[in-house]
């Protein structure tokens, strides 16, 4: 049985993004609007300094907004920290849990980042649950153990009734300009679609996967197309306003 996703590109501003980027967003909902409509949902994930305005610049365009992290905990003393229910308040739709720097520059765990997705489905928001094996894993043929157990910690038992979002992120991959091949990205997504259904059900099915890590308007098209791709993770290429509507447009 085949299910026909819409497909969702999102931005993924990291730690880039002062009031000036908001002139990117700008440029963004204009190309949005007057061109074709886009086929794709639009994210854009923002410095949390900036959510707000995002939400509101980009209503216009139909640009959803997310946050980049979230905690685990829905508020109390953990300075420096933001909660889901923060994000949602601020108008936010998405969160990213799970991406590799956090998981890299925090030492996130895939139960950590599995109460992360939680906390967001609790709030109301739709967690992107970010996957990915290093190099060395690749190389060593270890790939899709890898993220098969980081699947198997990383999503909680909530995604059987609430909207969740898988990104496929190889690390090696984010912002070095390479990609896996065609064929790799295939087996790799029809892998996490088998895992996803055999763990959920009918609704394994209709769980977007996002493909992640060095996504240009130059390999979009390509990548895009590869069946169980039901959309984008971006990071550099979405700072441009340009270059993300040339990977939208690639739907
Ligand atoms: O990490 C990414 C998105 O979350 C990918 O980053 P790049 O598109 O810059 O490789």
């Amino acid at each position: 049985m085949t299910t026909t996703i819409s497909p969702l590109i999102a931005g993924n501003w990291k730690m880039n993004g002062l009031r000036g980027s908001l002139d990117e967003l700008t440029a963004l909902a204009g190309m949005l609007t007057t061109g074709e409509a886009p086929r794709a949902l639009v994210v854009i994930c923002p410095p949390a300094t900036i959510l707000s305005e995002v939400v509101h610049q980009g209503a216009t365009a139909g640009i959803l907004a997310g946050g980049q992290d979230c905690h685990t905990e829905s508020h109390g003393a953990h300075t420096g920290d933001i909660s889901a229910g923060m994000l949602a308040d601020a108008g936010a739709q998405y969160v990213i849990v799970g991406h590799s720097e956090r998981r890299a520059d925090h030492g996130e765990t895939d139960a950590q980042v599995c109460a992360k997705a939680e906390a967001a489905i609790g709030a109301g928001l739709k967690p992107i649950i970010c996957v990915g094996e290093t190099e060395s894993q690749r190389d060593s043929g270890d790939a899709e153990n890898v993220v098969a157990a980081q699947l198997a910690g990383s999503i909680p038992e909530a995604a059987s009734q609430h909207e969740v979002i898988i990104a496929y992120e190889p690390i090696w991959a984010i912002g070095t300009g390479r990609t896996p091949t065609i064929e790799d990205i295939s087996s790799m997504h029809a892998a996490i679609r088998e895992k996803l259904t055999a763990r959920f059900a009918e609704k394994g099915p209709s769980i977007r996967i996002l493909y992640g890590g060095s996504l240009k308007p130059q390999n979009a098209r390509e990548i895009l197309a590869v069946e169980n791709v039901n959309g984008g993770l971006v990071g550099g290429a979405s700072l441009l306003a340009k270059d993300f509507y040339t990977i939208i447009s690639a739907v």
